[in-house]
């Protein structure tokens, strides 16, 4: 597990995480979304070791993690620009980071390589950016390490990249002690993915929340009442996070169990009536909005 207590780096005036309290649990796939310059990176940097924070606590398994190797082999960290050696192949880069991580699995990276169709002893520079991409994802992988930390890793794979990359992550979290953290700017890239997703703005944590808890607590609504002070009562019955009516169309975003919501919909006597899945990205702004933050503009 990985916590945090009131992290803090800053860049001369830039305040790049400020305050920030998360808890990571083991086995989980966490999300850490947020706009550029929210301050991701910085955080993952400051995760897995690379960089110290000016104040606040961090917990890797219990212990600090900057210049504590043993916990550093831990974490394999996949930064946004991965960096590979010069003329180096992939077979190369595992063999030496195989140096470093106890558990890396030279045999397994062959295998996921040519499943991929990725020449493993092909220079890694003729790549395209997608190919570096799924090259240093399975090289993370393959790593054995009970965190991966992924910066925008998912960025510039193509479709079908990016689903085998995502069942990849998922099998390994159910097949052994292994968490991924994935940073990204694109709620929608973490939505299927992710158990658990913590939105950063501006270097703090707005919200930090499990994926499947948020859909069962929060629904959208769509109903046309004909009756004037039926939809007023209504309306005064719901935990209305979101509210638009068009014509007579209500939509609204509400609080609570969808069978509970739709009953006291059904008991005013609804020409139409129907609630609609709602995506992360839609549920972050109705929670986020709650608490006085408007951040539509930031997905959009
Ligand atoms: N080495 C540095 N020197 C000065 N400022 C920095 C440095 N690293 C990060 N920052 C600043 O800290 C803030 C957070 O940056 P960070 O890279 O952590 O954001 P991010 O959420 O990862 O953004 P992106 O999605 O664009 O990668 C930004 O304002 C950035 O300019």
């Amino acid at each position: 597990m990985i916590k945090t207590e009131n992290l803090c780096k800053s860049f001369g005036d830039i305040k790049a995480v400020n305050n920030v309290s998360l808890t990571i649990t083991d086995n989980s796939i966490f999300g850490l979304a947020g706009t550029n310059g929210a301050g991701k990176s910085t955080l993952l940097r400051m995760l897995s070791g690379v960089l110290k924070q000016d104040s606040g606590k961090i917990a890797v398994d219990g212990s600090e993690v900057y210049e504590n190797p043993q916990k550093k082999s831990d974490i394999f960290f996949l930064p946004d620009t991965a960096y590979f050696f010069q003329n180096s192949t992939m077979l190369d880069m595992a063999k030496y980071f195989a140096i470093y991580y106890p558990r890396y699995d030279v045999g397994r990276l062959e295998k996921l390589a040519d499943n991929l169709g990725l020449e493993k002893k092909r220079k890694i520079s003729t790549f395209s950016k997608g190919m570096k991409r799924q090259a240093s994802m399975l090289l993370g992988i393959c790593a054995g390490t009970k965190y991966l930390f992924c910066d925008e890793t998912f960025d510039g794979l193509d479709p079908v990249m990016r689903q085998a990359a995502k069942s990849l992550l998922a099998y390994e979290v159910s097949e052994r002690e292994f968490t991924p953290v994935i940073a990204s700017h694109n709620l929608r890239e973490l939505e299927d993915i992710c158990d658990h997703v913590g939105l950063l703005h501006r270097g703090g944590v707005l919200l930090s929340k499990d994926v499947e808890e948020m859909k069962l607590h929060i629904h959208k609504v769509q109903c046309v009442i004909p009756d004037t002070k039926d939809e007023e009562t209504l309306l005064s019955e719901l935990d209305i996070m979101q509210y638009e009516k068009r014509l007579s169309l209500l939509t609204m975003v509400v609080r609570g169990e969808r069978e509970e919501i739709m009953a006291k919909i059904q008991k005013r006597n609804p020409l139409f009536a129907e609630a609609i899945p709602l995506t992360l990205e839609e549920i972050f702004i109705s929670e986020t909005e709650v608490a006085g933050y408007d951040i539509k503009k930031l997905f959009i």
